[in-house]
């Protein structure tokens, strides 16, 4: 399984694609604009991997749908502690599909709630770790930082160049961005177009890590693993309270923290976790 990767690609490969075909038949959906399998010890983590790469990934509307169904589906996998979402060598996701909107008028984003199907990723309850090599733009940056965690290959470049199409990001851009970068560097790459590298994205406090491109997704991978090894009930707790700190006051934060912390005394895994470490063994989690 993890011979996928021990080549040193990023990308799945022909033989790869077969293999998932093939996995797909013992489980999983096949889909035209992304490839989904589960991956890492036990099969525990989700990767679904953006598969439209002539488009450089642009994210039209029927890849959204293809992402948000592969997500209930691996949501609902009680063996899937942890999913990944990557792209290709040359791009994560160059941005909404600009041909798909080029066309569309007020209206019709208004009425038909254009990107209202976009908010679903960072709505999961599980981690989701966004691996990304080479162009995250527009509406891929924000696809980005709507995962929890973002690791970036050494080629990574984040932007949101929507200001030279005449319009604005929509998806988090202005949002999400200034709190991860500060608000400097994000209103220059707002108002200027202009991208951040992977090493400007790290200093700066948008991605956690950097690796060598073609390391990329298996290192997402080693850390989806290890997220997948703890109870996934603690971990969708300890995901809303880090959450909270982007939603909440600083005193509200802590209040919400502490209320979550003693509700984690009604669970078994918490008895289990903190027997193991007397009796010095690996904790055996149930997820209850
Ligand atoms: C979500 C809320 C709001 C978000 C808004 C946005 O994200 S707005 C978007 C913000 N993002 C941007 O403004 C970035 C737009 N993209 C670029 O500026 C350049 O493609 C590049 C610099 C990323 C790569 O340059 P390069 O010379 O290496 O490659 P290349 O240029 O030759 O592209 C290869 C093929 O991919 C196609 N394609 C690429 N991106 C898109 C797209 N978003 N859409 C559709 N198609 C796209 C491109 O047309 C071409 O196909 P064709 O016509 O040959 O059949």
């Amino acid at each position: 399984m993890s011979a996928l990767f021990t080549t040193g690609r990023a990308f799945l490969s022909r033989a790869a694609k077969s293999a998932a075909f093939s996995r797909s038949l013992s489980g999983l959906p096949t889909y035209e604009n992304i490839i989904v399998e589960k991956r890492g010890k036990n099969d525990s983590v989700g990767l679904i991997q953006l598969n439209r790469p002539k488009a450089l990934n642009a994210l039209c509307d029927a890849l959204f749908d293809d992402v948000n169904d592969a997500l209930d589906k691996l949501s609902e996998d009680k063996g899937v502690g942890c999913l990944v979402i990557t792209g290709n060598e040359k791009a994560f996701a160059a941005g909404a599909d600009i041909k798909e909107m080029q066309n569309k008028t007020f209206v019709d984003c208004a009425s038909g709630n254009f990107l209202g199907h976009w908010g679903r990723v960072s709505k999961n309850r599980k981690p989701i770790i966004a691996a990304v090599n080479g162009f995250a733009l527009g509406g891929g940056c924000e696809l980005a930082m709507m995962c929890d965690i973002i690791y970036a290959g050494e080629n990574a470049h984040f932007g949101q160049p929507e200001i030279l199409l005449g319009t604005i990001p929509g998806a988090g851009g202005t949002q999400r961005l200034p709190r991860y970068v500060g608000k400097s560097l994000a209103m220059e790459m707002v108002l200027t177009g202009n991208r951040i590298n992977a090493q400007t994205a790290l200093s700066a406090g948008l991605v956690s890590k950097i690796f060598p491109t073609g390391r990329l997704v298996d290192e997402a991978i080693k850390t989806a693993e290890t997220i997948s090894q703890n109870s996934q009930l603690i971990v969708a707790l300890a995901k809303e309270s880090v959450n909270k700190a982007y939603e909440t006051t600083l005193a509200e934060g802590n209040e919400f923290e502490k209320k979550i912390f003693h509700a984690t005394f009604a669970t078994a895994d918490r008895k289990e976790g903190m027997t193991a470490f007397v009796e010095k063994r690996k904790a055996d989690f149930k997820n209850n």
